[in-house]
């Protein structure tokens, strides 16, 4: 059984490593929309693989780090790209969270990236 819980992060941020003129170099900002998914078997008792108020609270420290701030100054998103964003949410979420499967980080209505974990 997958369970997922989703979370919104209003953040800034601009590209270091894009190619000269990209538009992506210059400081702009998006609403991100995190998915972080879970894989594991439903406990009879009480019934659930993960409660989700278990998942946003191993965000919760995520979110004070990321929301309304310049992603760029988090340490270790000095690139923040999507993928990157989705590698360092998981780095952080998993020895909190041993059945995280996926991390989804939706960075504009068409775009983002699924990061099943280093082994995937
Ligand atoms: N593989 C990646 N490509 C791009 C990333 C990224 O994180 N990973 N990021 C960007 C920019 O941050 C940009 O804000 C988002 O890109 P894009 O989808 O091109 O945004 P648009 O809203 O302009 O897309 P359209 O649907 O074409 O209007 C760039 N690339
Ligand atoms: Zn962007």
């Amino acid at each position: 059984m997958e369970i997922y819980k989703k979370f919104r992060i209003e953040a800034a941020h601009r590209l270091p490593n894009v190619p000269d003129g990209h538009k992506c170099a210059r400081l702009h900002g998006h609403s991100f929309e995190i998915e972080v998914v879970l894989r594991g078997p439903v406990a009879a008792e009480p019934g659930w693989v993960c409660d989700f108020a278990d998942v946003g609270a191993a965000f919760a420290p995520l979110f004070e780090q990321l929301d309304h701030h310049y992603l760029n100054d988090v340490p270790g998103l000095e690139n923040p790209t999507s993928e990157n964003l989705a590698i360092w949410i998981w780095n952080a979420l998993q020895p909190r969270l041993p059945l995280l499967a996926r991390v989804t980080v939706h960075e504009t209505c068409t775009s983002g990236c699924h990061y099943l974990g280093p082994t995937a």
